[in-house]
């Protein structure tokens, strides 16, 4: 039996500052661009000021891109564009820079850091900065076996409480997190699905254009399977992720609440990222508060779980390539957000002499000596 318990996250988990959101708002109004002039941009502003307790916002210096990776049973189904079990390879992509994400965090300097999960590969022949959390060599096939036993989804999700316990003691002040997997995106439909009470259909994506009818016809087959196999679980989030998620998604729902607990404000990227965040979402409901979604990719399962979050996304540019690549691409937006909040001109305060209306009563005259 497993003996972690997520309430524990419902308490530790705060809103971000609504006395300081209130104060970013004031010195907002007192900047003489005029209000709404920035359109969504002020509410970015104003919502990190709060993630901070800080105003005016602090600039975002320290980002960082962290990739949870992992391989996925129901792969070999032939749900996903690529062959099951080479999650590995993008993971090495991603690391030689050569891939959309590793183009984009070079572009933008930031930090990439990947957590290996449970790629199904020689752990000795990955790169060396690969983080070695590995609970298993690919999850397993969730149509008709869980994804992990108990342990292993408790030990992932604790490994991605760890990571986000590194990231902020390291002064990481934002996070883009994405996904390098193959068939992850299935079980993020499940998950999906499962949490919103809908159907297969309705939450199969085709991943981008990469998969050809045929294909996203065994996906919604898998995905109505294992389904079948998450209601009777519904009620237990880390049950959940065993029965139908995996252990990358596992670790990334971990990291989301731990990040959430540490006042670490994360980008979201695609599918992946935005299940694991409705699954963290019903284990502490102030959770998404810390979170921004930074792009719609297009799947159906994931504009559902983002606006059960009351999530909007920044962006829309279909992009579907995982590996945190469409996150990345908001990461710019966010960081301006932050600029024009901290940097344009403002009006002085209104002083008391001032307004004399609003002065306040004379402090009394200390009687005596300290
Ligand atoms: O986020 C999306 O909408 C999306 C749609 C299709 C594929 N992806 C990414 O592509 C990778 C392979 O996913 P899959 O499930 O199609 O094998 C994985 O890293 C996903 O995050 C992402
Ligand atoms: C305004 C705003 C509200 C939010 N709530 C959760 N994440 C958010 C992000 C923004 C930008």
């Amino acid at each position: 039996m497993s003996s972690l318990n997520l309430d524990d996250f419902t308490d530790l988990i705060e809103r971000p500052d609504g006395g300081v959101r209130r104060d970013a708002e004031a010195r907002r109004e007192r900047q003489t661009v005029p209000p709404g002039a920035l359109g969504r941009l002020d509410d970015l502003g104003e919502w990190l000021a709060a993630a901070q307790g800080a105003v005016p916002v602090r600039p975002i210096e320290r980002p960082r891109v962290v990739l949870f990776a992992g391989d996925h049973g129901i792969a070999g189904l032939g749900v996903s564009a690529r062959p099951a079990g080479t999650a590995d390879q993008l993971v090495r992509a991603v690391l030689e820079g050569a891939s959309p994400a590793a183009v984009l965090a070079r572009r933008l300097g930031v930090p990439v850091r990947v957590v290996d999960m449970a790629l199904d590969c020689d752990p000795a022949e990955l790169p060396a900065e690969v983080v070695r959390h590995r609970v298993r060599r690919g999850s397993g096939r969730i149509d008709v076996e869980d994804a992990l036993t108990a342990e292993e989804a408790e030990a992932a999700f604790l490994a991605g409480v760890a990571v986000a316990d590194e990231e902020a003691d390291s002064g990481t002040d934002l996070v883009v997190l994405g996904d390098v997997s193959v068939g992850g995106t299935t079980a993020a439909a499940v998950l999906v699905a499962a949490l919103c009470g809908t159907d297969a259909s309705v939450v199969t994506g085709r991943g981008g254009r990469a998969i050809d009818d045929l294909a996203w016809m065994r996906k919604c087959a898998a995905v109505r399977d294992a389904l079948r196999r998450a209601r009777p679980v519904l009620g237990d989030q880390l049950q959940l992720l065993a029965v139908v998620g995996g252990a990358d998604l596992a670790a990334m729902t971990g990291f989301l609440l731990q990040s959430a607990v540490r006042k670490m404000p994360v980008v979201l990227d695609g599918v992946v990222s935005a299940a694991c965040a409705l699954v963290g979402q019903r284990v502490a409901f102030r959770a998404p508060d810390w979170w921004l979604a930074g792009q719609n990719s297009g799947e159906p399962a994931q504009a559902k779980a983002l606006d059960r979050m009351a999530l909007e996304p920044l962006l829309d540019h279909g992009v579907t390539v995982g590996e945190g690549a469409g996150a990345l691409l908001a990461l710019p937006l966010v960081q301006s957000a932050a600029a024009l909040a901290a940097e344009l001109p403002v009006t002085p305060e209104p002083t008391p002499e001032a307004d004399p209306e609003r002065a306040p009563e004379p402090e009394p005259v200390p009687s005596g000596e300290e």
